[in-house]
């Protein structure tokens, strides 16, 4: 074809330029006209061109610096353009995603209606951002902070999946296995698969195998081939190996704190697992509140197709954030000082969770709160299941205000832990090997992980967590579904540790250490630790009565306790099970925070508080920062009080709240200390 010669008309195209750059366009269009012509000129035959002056060199060579000059700067122009447009869209799109509703997410309408019933009124970010993602088909690995809905994040879009095969293809299969670390938190994801199918109970069935239940009831329970699956990972192979359980045609595959389910020492359990999947892969989804690099990309590479990453960081103003966290460092002795302060004179109002290293410590702390008549339970992994969801419902109901947990993974993984420790300071990829030990605890409890306790004024570290992540877990039992809630964790200095033997603890010795990380790790999410420093010599007058209650809680009382209460618990189950068949209100008969009754020296003048040791200008005496208090008042006092306040008409007796730090209210310090 002829090449097209440039006639007259074709005008090259001219850079449209903002007005400031008005001169520069009229020199360049003379230029440019100029530079035509020659151009022109160039294109008819080629005739004996007269040699360019220096001059017209030069200014050719001017000409073309300013016209790249001028692209350059449209250029800039353009991109500085496009990113505002693009930082507009993205701002109206979070205004508008977090106008978003169930109903636009696309889940199939019975689940909107079981949502509704739950009152969720709109869904939160990580359900915002990953339901949609998963209905697409997608594999997501999201990491979303504690408390923020990850369980109906994945449950819906699985539900919605399952319903909208199941309108075409009604026939019975597995279709979803839901993997999760420990038996509590199959119960809840179960409890919460259960509420969100009420409204289509007839096309989903789902069963747990984490029951105390023989093979042959699940082999029955499994021919039914029920829709959804919930498991932990060790209970899925068990019966995937043994054939009850077919996931030959299974399309949904989930792992709820997925990271810990590889570290449990699930790994072996988690690669056969993966074996028996079929060939052309399952939709697959991971959350959890801390996936690290490494595991990332385990996960990937045993189940993901391409997934999609969603990272989802909800910074909050101090204002607006729902938890505050506080720390104190004090000694090994002091730690036991403070919590008999802190419940004994009630500067904590609400329900409680106390952690602390091992179960040995759990029942020494329960006995030791029973030698001042406050009530506790503990939850530990050598506990039945029954029992531990029964706690974990009772506590629920308010019927207990303290539950005493023993962080067991720090006890029975250790290797792992400090797999982990290496792994978060860089130094290695985790061998996710963890041992399982053997012995009567089961290896799948765990409650700082997922379980859903309501309304948890606080969390209290009697013993500081051995990992950051771990903290995030234990403290995300408070402050969730956009509560408010407190942290207080007790630190033992490097210097104070080991200096007081019957207290001391190995675990205790890299306080700071975790500290220090821990207060890394908020930063970067926006929140920070805040001291808070109990008045040493006001807790003196306390001391000698810390010291009588634990020189009374013996290590044969704690051993006589532990297995007292293992018995009871044995019993119970069994009864429990039969009995709640048969009377399911009756939960109240059967409470856990019961007094063990070993033979532990009573010490009745331990049971309360005399007046002369209460200091005499109330709680802030126990502490040095001066925020608002309620003044302890003596017994009678109140009459008196209210009748001076009273007669001003406001509320008798009541001190002013005063904001604590960062503009909330010091939950520590703005209780009524009731006797
Ligand atoms: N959209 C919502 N609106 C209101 N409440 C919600 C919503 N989604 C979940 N919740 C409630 O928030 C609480 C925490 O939900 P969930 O246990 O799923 O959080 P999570 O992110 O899984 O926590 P964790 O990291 O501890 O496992 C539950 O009581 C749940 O009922």
């Amino acid at each position: 074809m002829a090449k097209r010669k440039l006639n007259e008309t074709d005008e090259p195209s001219i850079v449209t330029e903002p007005q400031t750059q008005k001169k520069t366009k009229k020199s360049s269009t003379e230029k440019k006209e100029k530079k035509e012509k020659k151009s022109k000129s160039q294109d008819v035959k080629p005739q004996e061109e007269e040699p360019e002056t220096q001059e017209e060199q030069q200014q050719t060579e001017e000409e073309q610096q300013l016209e790249q000059q001028l692209k350059d700067e449209q250029k800039q122009q353009d991109e500085k353009d496009e990113k505002k447009k693009s930082q507009k869209d993205q701002k109206k799109d979070q205004k508008d995603d977090a106008e978003l509703t169930f109903s636009d997410l696309g889940l199939d309408p019975r689940l909107v209606q079981a949502v509704a019933k739950q009152s969720f009124e709109k869904p939160t970010l990580v359900q915002r951002k990953a339901i949609p993602l998963a209905l697409a088909g997608q594999d997501v690995l999201c990491k979303a902070k504690t408390g923020s809905g990850k369980t109906a994040a994945y449950v819906l879009p699985v539900l919605s999946g399952i319903l909208k095969r199941k309108a075409t293809d009604p026939t019975p299969f597995t279709s979803a296995l839901i993997l999760v670390p420990t038996r509590e938190l199959a119960d809840q994801v179960h409890k919460a698969i259960d509420a969100f199918s009420a409204f289509c109970t007839k096309d989903i069935q789902s069963a747990k195998l984490t029951d105390n239940v023989s093979d042959a009831v699940l082999r029955s329970l499994l021919a039914n081939a029920p829709d959804v699956i919930v498991s932990t990972p060790a209970r899925a192979w068990h019966n995937i190996e043994s054939g009850a359980l077919s996931v030959a045609k299974l399309q949904y595959l989930v792992l709820d704190e997925a990271d810990l389910v590889l570290s449990y020492g699930y790994d072996e359990d988690m690669e056969n697992i993966a074996r028996s999947l079929p060939k052309g892969g399952v939709q697959t989804t991971m959350m959890s509140a801390t996936l690290v690099s490494d595991e990332l990309d385990t996960l990937k590479g045993f189940f993901c197709r391409n997934p999609t990453m969603l990272d989802l960081k909800e910074e909050f103003s101090a204002e607006d954030e729902k938890l505050t966290q506080f720390y104190v460092k004090c000694g090994e002795d002091d730690k036991w000082l403070i919590s008999y302060l802190i419940f004994k004179l009630q500067l904590i109002k609400g329900p409680c969770l106390v952690f602390v290293a091992d179960i040995d410590r759990a029942y020494r702390l329960k006995l030791f709160f029973e030698q001042f008549s406050i009530r506790s339970c503990v939850l530990n992994s050598e506990l039945p299941i029954n029992t531990r969801i029964k706690i974990i419902e009772e506590f629920n109901r308010g019927i207990y205000d303290i539950i005493i947990a023993s962080d067991e993974r720090s006890e029975v993984f250790l290797e792992d832990e400090k797999t982990e420790e290496k792994k978060e300071d860089g130094e290695e990829k985790k061998s996710g090997k963890g041992k399982k030990k053997k012995g009567r605890r089961d290896q799948e409890y765990g409650v700082s992980r997922g379980i859903d306790f309501k309304n948890v004024a606080a969390v209290i570290n009697l013993d500081m967590p051995t990992s950051s992540s771990s903290y995030i877990h234990r403290i995300g039992r408070t402050a969730r579904a956009g509560r408010a809630g407190i942290a207080l964790s007790m630190v033992v200095p490097h210097d104070l540790f080991g200096k007081h033997k019957p207290t001391s603890i190995k675990q205790c010795e890299k306080d700071e250490k975790v500290l220090a990380k821990v207060m890394r790790q908020q930063a970067k999410l926006n929140r920070k630790l805040e001291p808070y420093n109990f008045n040493k010599d006001q807790m003196e007058a306390f001391r000698y009565r810390m010291n009588d209650a634990l020189r009374a809680v013996t290590k044969v009382a704690i051993r006589e306790a532990r297995t007292r209460e293992l018995r009871q618990e044995l019993l119970r189950s069994e009864t429990l099970k039969r009995y709640f068949e048969e009377n399911p209100n009756e939960l109240s008969h059967l409470r856990h925070d019961g007094e063990l009754g070993t033979k532990m020296r009573q010490q009745a003048h331990l049971k309360h508080v005399p007046d002369y040791l209460l200091p005499r200008d109330g709680k802030n005496a126990l502490t040095e920062s001066q925020v608002g208090f309620v003044p302890f008042r003596k017994q009678g006092d109140d009459k008196k009080l209210r009748g001076k306040k009273g007669a001003k008409g406001g509320k008798g007796g009541h001190g002013k709240y005063k904001k604590g730090p960062g503009g909330r209210k010091n939950v520590l310090k703005t209780f009524r200390v009731r006797k």
